[in-house]
């Protein structure tokens, strides 16, 4: 079953790339190229959130940006609890029915030159009831390089971000350390 899903999401983040490609005046496979070589991965992450009694204190996750190019995921159908960091304020991240949540990772940041941006986003936890989240992360496979889109640098929008191998590790190694990995492969 989560091969049948991961394959129908897989399709359908090659038409999201696709449309934001064309939305920046790109070629059609300006992103999916990157994302979606031969030994791109797409990795699944079942996140379990038990009721906590001091959910004015815990977080379920802390703070951080996703490492992929780009997260499919699916929210609990009764439970809130993630939130996105917009000016400076959490906002929570609602419940659509049936609807899945697209999040754009560091990766897409980086290829974009810093046009789409990887939102901050953390999980709160509930005071009462479990949470259940599905996530889905699209990446390349560690030995691909990344890197802006050349289309999008200009003197008008200089480089933002090298070429990095394996950004994935970066992204993790940050995280323990509580760093903000984007800012260590500024160009
Ligand atoms: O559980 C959620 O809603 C989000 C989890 C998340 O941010 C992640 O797995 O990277
Ligand atoms: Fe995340």
């Amino acid at each position: 079953m989560l091969h049948e899903y991961a394959t129908k999401v897989k399709l359908m983040m090659g038409i999201v790339f696709k449309a934001m490609a064309k939305s920046l005046n790109l070629e059609d496979n300006s992103f999916a190229k990157q994302l979606f070589g031969d030994q791109s991965l797409m990795q699944a992450r079942f996140n379990f959130y038990p009721p906590c009694s001091r959910s004015d204190l815990v977080l379920g996750v802390k703070p951080h940006t996703d490492r992929s190019g780009v997260t499919c995921l699916l929210q609990d159908k009764d439970v809130e609890g993630l939130q996105v960091l917009i000016d400076g304020k959490w906002v929570r991240v609602p419940i659509v029915p049936h609807a899945i949540v697209l999040n754009l990772g560091d990766q897409m940041q980086i290829m974009s030159n810093g046009i789409y941006k990887s939102p901050m986003h953390r999980v709160v936890t509930n005071g009462e009831i479990m949470r259940l989240s599905v996530a889905l992360f699209n990446e390349p496979d560690p030995e691909t390089q990344i890197g802006p889109v050349e289309d999008l640098i200009d003197e008008t929008r200089p480089r933002l971000y090298k070429n990095v191998k394996n950004y994935g590790r970066i992204n993790y190694e940050c995280y323990q350390r509580g760093e903000i990995a984007l800012e260590t492969v500024r160009f």
